[in-house]
């Protein structure tokens, strides 16, 4: 299924902010707009978003082809100019794409103003005829008063039932891993201001990439890939820890290396074909957040040129089409896994888990993997966390790591 606003051809024009201009000194996480904002923010850089010139909504196993064409059709035909010329100027999309291949619709969603800060930069691109945009920060957003949490699909036994079985699965040989996530669903006495949970995810996660697209907000550490240029980086993270000596205990557990090496491998071999050179590290290293930490790999690496790959198109939403769903949250082999998660998690995982970010008319972008977050409607919110199940998995540590990446979300609920 797709469907799309007007295509008519669109006006673009991408202006730098002087130092002066209150906007160009001002968070970016401040200047947040209320409603359904659009945002991408990471350590104080990235692209904010207001009103909608355009979007797309798609569906099925082909919606990432679907969206390179409508994206690729609306910016050759669109009138440009721009004056600053880097990653994030010119026509942007924003984008949330659902993990699974069935009915749920994705988004592309055009802006119709864009804010964007690199390297201490800062600009502002209007799209179409655009709309007024706060000239100040926006006062702080209010948080949400009571909360109460609910179970969603699976109560928390069922959902230790569903991990044993993978395990048995696993130990007979069936697939080598599997990540089973479960949603809580939070009920709020007014609807939540997404503003609010995008600064504070943004001030307790300053490292991780905080986003809202289309009513799906979040804080996730995992960049499928960004592109800029010919250069390609893919942070692959799995393996998880949440207690004291968490990192000393990653290093050391044979459990976790083997799910990072399966998450690994699945991004090293979805883009090694497009790449002239692509670099893993040899050992992992360790990443700690404020509530949990993780075995990571930078994957970096050098694109082809189109030319020699028959036109095949290598923007990052391409990419990250490509690399997804890697190990990191569906498992190996990839079609057992995902048929695996299918009959066990109970749920549709809609946009969690699948790739969010933005796309630029160079085709360079960045995707995450929507993680750490909730689909925001009203005053309701579906919050998701998973966990990757290799042989020696334990269903009791698996639903406490569950627990621990829930906090992300849930704190900033609740304080
Ligand atoms: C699936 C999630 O996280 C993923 C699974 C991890 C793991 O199993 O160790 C670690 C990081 C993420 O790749 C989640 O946060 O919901």
């Amino acid at each position: 299924m797709t469907t799309a606003t007007s295509l008519e051809p669109l006006v673009v024009r991408t202006v730098e902010l002087k130092t002066s201009d209150p906007r160009a000194t001002a968070a970016l996480v401040d200047l947040v707009p209320p409603g359904r904002p659009l945002a991408w923010v990471h350590n104080g850089e990235g692209l904010i978003g207001w009103g909608e010139a355009t979007r797309l909504v798609v569906s099925g196993p082909d919606r990432f082809t679907k969206a390179v064409e409508w994206w690729r059709t609306l910016h050759l035909d669109a009138v440009v100019s721009d004056a600053v010329q880097l990653p994030g100027t010119g026509p942007v999309a924003f984008g949330s794409f659902t993990f699974a291949d069935g009915p749920t619709s994705s988004v592309l969603v055009v802006p119709q103003v864009v804010l964007g800060r690199r390297d201490g930069r800062t600009w502002l691109t209007v799209i179409g005829s655009g709309e007024p945009e706060p000239d100040r920060p926006v006062p702080a957003a209010a948080g949400p008063q009571n909360v109460e949490f609910t179970d969603g699909a699976l109560a928390a036994d069922e959902w230790r039932r569903a991990v044993a079985t993978a395990v048995e699965r696993i130990r007979a040989g069936q697939l080598s891993k599997v990540v089973l996530a479960r949603d809580l669903i939070a009920r709020a006495d007014a609807p939540v201001d997404v503003r609010h949970l995008v600064r504070r995810l943004n001030q307790r996660f300053p490292a991780c990439f905080t986003f809202s697209v289309d009513g799906l907000v979040g804080a996730t550490p995992e960049l499928l890939v960004r592109r800029e240029g010919d250069r390609v980086i893919s942070r692959v993270l799995a393996g998880t820890a949440w207690d004291a000596d968490a990192k000393a205990r990653l290093l050391a557990s044979a459990k976790d290396q083997e799910e990072h090496e399966y998450a690994v491998r699945s991004a090293f071999d979805a883009i090694a074909p497009y790449c002239t050179e692509l670099r893993v590290p040899q050992q992992p290293s360790v990443m700690e957040l404020a509530n949990v930490s993780h075995l990571a790999s930078e994957v970096t690496g050098t694109l082809r040129t189109r030319a020699s790959l028959n036109g095949t198109p290598t923007d990052a939403l391409s990419l990250a089409g490509l690399l997804h769903p890697t190990a990191a949250v569906c498992g190996t082999p990839t079609g057992r896994a995902g048929r695996a998660i299918a009959q066990l998690e109970g749920m549709d995982r809609g946009r969690y888990a699948g790739p969010v970010g933005w796309l630029d008319a160079r085709g360079d972008g960045e995707w995450g993997i929507a993680l750490r977050c909730a689909e925001v409607d009203g005053a309701r919110l579906r919050l998701f966390a998973g966990c990757g199940i290799v042989a020696g998995s334990d269903p009791e540590s698996e639903f406490a790591e569950a627990q621990a990446k829930f906090v992300a979300v849930r704190e900033v609920l609740e304080g």
